[in-house]
């Protein structure tokens, strides 16, 4: 009774879910309505039959596109060709059909591993990349944010950066209160976005805050990768339903995967692939007649997604049981059937241009990029904690093993250790917690440069500056506790010097570990490469082996370990001027004269081959060291792509 009420008022299917599923009593009179219109549309040069309900709509046209990947020279996409235009778009189809291969073609966000040719217009205009990302959304599937930050935060930061630089902060909040209000996030604005260690905001508010910060810039259309991946089912329809009422004002175009039955309702057009080629493209509502008509009706009580996937997921080999016939015609017909619509590119090309949207400034990016890390640096108080807590263990530690080391002789085997060990203890703590969290803000980086938000260089020279903060605090504390317990020479202009050198050394070894970052992409490799990378350093620091006995051909590993400046710089300036004392049993007879055996420390610095450079020299070399390894990481995420 349901069914035929639904019916009978010609409700449409999103209204009346239940619809959605397969039902053999309304099929037949539906399908002669609609395969009526599907053959009438088979002649329809501009596809007119696409669904929309937008408002002069965008309209992408792609001609005989075909992406290859360049290493395995295999056809990802087979030249096909279609139209969007306004309303709800879903792009479906099985695992490795080309769903994401065809939205990030679309929307120019192409894999420096593929091959793209054909014809990709926008309005009927050939588009640029930097057109397409000015007037358009990505929500990628795994939605990277400021886990530090509120959602509110999240969106006025974003909003700063894209928002034409000319928008009042007041027009901003509008903007992002009218966002809020629009994916229904209203409730969640204070609520912080969340990181592994804090909890914050759901899964499915995590996407609608995706969703949010693509709409700040009122985009004309929008790509979503992916969005109901692992989502409950209740929260995947809020949110399909949340992109249905957005696609009033732009064009939406989602992969998804396996919609459920009121998700499949909410869709307006589809396009679905099979091995790379399109099977089915057209209104949502006409593809299940349409396969019905070559052979693929829809079983009773199914739901219509999982069956077109079913049936464009028939593979030979499945259909070499008793059907296999049955199955070879009904995919031959399927074929036959699908007619490939006749495209015009010029579509929408009478037009005015769409306007694109402006960007900020280099100085504006750079100044809301350096509150924002700023803040995200205070937030986090758990990891600074962590930090602050073990450089005071490590401190008091090495304070206390060599607790007032004195000026005898015996003070010798112990003054190079805990230099040495000094500089290798700030930079393993501060490299190791670079190296944990740069690849995923990396990521970001990437993702925000691809939409336009800010360039590289901006992104990259905040974020240091806002880091170097703490990189340079910590050890000043650390300095501060072992040179004095150590008893070290207690002389002010020393201390400082000690001081600047650990803080020198804590920037090269988080400099090194940015370069690995921007080289190796992801933590698991980054964290692999470090340490063999600091054990090489520290091997060819200048301690296990002086300069002076290196062999000839490891001298350059010697020449590249910042830990030779560092250990050098400190050795220097710990025993200049150091007067060593020994008993009257030590003394020697020198020459006529008795003395100690190493009398002061200018003599330790010749045996060690340590009194080649000056302070000046060490800190200088370190100084340009951390420049030059941070603008070659700053390269690697500018360029390096994979
Ligand atoms: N850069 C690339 N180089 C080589 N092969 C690629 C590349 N990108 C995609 N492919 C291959 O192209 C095919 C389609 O990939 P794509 O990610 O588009 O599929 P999909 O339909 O989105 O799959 P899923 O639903 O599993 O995400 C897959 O076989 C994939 O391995």
């Amino acid at each position: 009774a349901f069914f035929t009420a639904c019916e009978l008022e010609e409700t449409s299917a999103r209204d009346c879910p239940i619809f959605a599923l397969c039902n053999p009593s309304t099929n037949e009179s539906k399908h002669r309505f609609i395969m009526a219109t599907a053959e009438a549309s088979d002649h329809d040069e501009d596809t007119s039959s696409i669904q929309s309900r937008t408002e002069n709509p965008a309209v992408v046209t792609f001609k005989n596109l075909e992406v290859v990947a360049k290493a395995r020279k295999q056809l990802l996409l087979k030249g096909i060709s279609g139209q969007i235009r306004g309303g709800f778009w879903a792009c479906m189809g099985p695992s490795g059909s080309g769903k994401s291969t065809l939205l990030n073609t679309l929307a120019l966000r192409l894999d420096p591993g593929v091959k793209v040719t054909g014809d990709l217009r926008l309005n009927g205009r050939p588009c640029s990349n930097a057109q397409l990302k000015r007037m358009s959304g990505y929500v990628m599937q795994d939605d990277l944010f400021n886990g530090n930050l509120t959602c509110e935060e999240q969106l006025t930061y974003t909003a700063r950066l894209r928002c034409p630089q000319d928008t009042s902060a007041a027009q901003r909040k509008a903007r992002v209160d009218g966002v809020l209000r629009q994916v229904g996030l209203e409730h969640a604005r204070h609520t912080s976005v969340g990181t592994p260690l804090k909890k914050g905001i759901s899964g499915g508010e995590r996407k609608r805050l995706a969703v949010a910060q693509e709409l700040l810039v009122e985009p004309q259309l929008l790509f979503l990768d992916e969005p109901t991946t692992g989502l409950d089912s209740v929260t995947a329809l809020s949110l399909c339903h949340t992109l249905r009422k957005i696609s009033d004002a732009c064009s939406v175009i989602c992969t998804i995967h396996q919609p459920q039955s009121k998700i499949f309702a909410l869709f307006d057009n589809l396009i679905l692939l099979k091995a790379g080629d399109i099977a089915y493209q057209g209104p949502a509502k006409q593809a299940l007649p349409f396969f019905e008509s070559t052979g693929h009706p829809c079983p009773p009580l199914t739901n219509p997604a999982d069956h077109l996937l079913d049936v464009v997921s028939l593979t030979r080999s499945e259909s070499s049981h008793s059907l296999a016939d049955v199955d070879l015609a009904a995919e031959r017909e399927l074929h036959l059937r699908f007619t490939r619509p006749e495209i015009d590119l010029l579509h929408g090309a009478d037009r005015p241009q769409l306007p694109l949207r402006q960007t900020t400034s280099w100085l504006r990016q750079f100044s809301v990029l350096l509150d924002s890390s700023f803040k995200e640096q205070t937030r986090k108080t758990g990891m600074i904690a962590a930090q602050l807590i073990q450089m005071l263990i490590m401190a008091i530690l090495i304070g206390f093993a060599f607790f007032q080391i004195g000026t005898d002789q015996m003070s010798v085997q112990l003054r190079k250790p805990v230099l040495f060990f000094c500089v290798i203890n700030q930079g393993l703590f501060s490299a190791l917690a670079v190296i944990n969290s740069f690849p995923g803000k990396r990521m970001l980086a990437l993702r925000e440069r691809a939409a336009g938000t800010y360039k590289t260089s901006t992104y990259f020279t905040a974020k240091m500056l806002a880091e170097t903060a703490l990189q340079v605090i910590l050890p000043i504390i650390f300095s501060c506790i072992v040179y004095w317990t150590v008893g070290l020479q207690p002389v002010a202009s020393k201390f400082f010097i000690f001081t600047g050198f650990m803080i020198l050394c804590s920037l090269s070894a988080t400099s090194l570990a940015l370069l690995i970052s921007a080289f190796a992409r992801t933590t698991d490799l980054s964290v692999t490469m470090l340490p063999s990378m600091l054990e090489t350093f520290r091997l060819f620091g200048a301690f296990y082996m002086p300069p002076a006995s290196t062999p000839a051909y490891f001298v350059w590993l010697n020449d590249i370990s910042y830990v030779t400046y560092s250990y050098t710089g400190v050795s220097i300036n710990e025993n200049r001027g150091l007067k060593l004392t020994c008993t009257s049993d030590e003394l020697e007879d020198v020459n006529g004269q008795l003395q100690c055996p190493i009398p002061d420390g200018d003599v330790i610095l010749e045996a060690d081959g340590l009194n080649k450079l000056s302070i000046g020299e060490c800190a200088g070399i370190l100084v340009f060291y951390i420049v030059f390894v941070r603008f070659l990481a700053y390269l690697g995420v500018r360029f390096l792509k994979w």
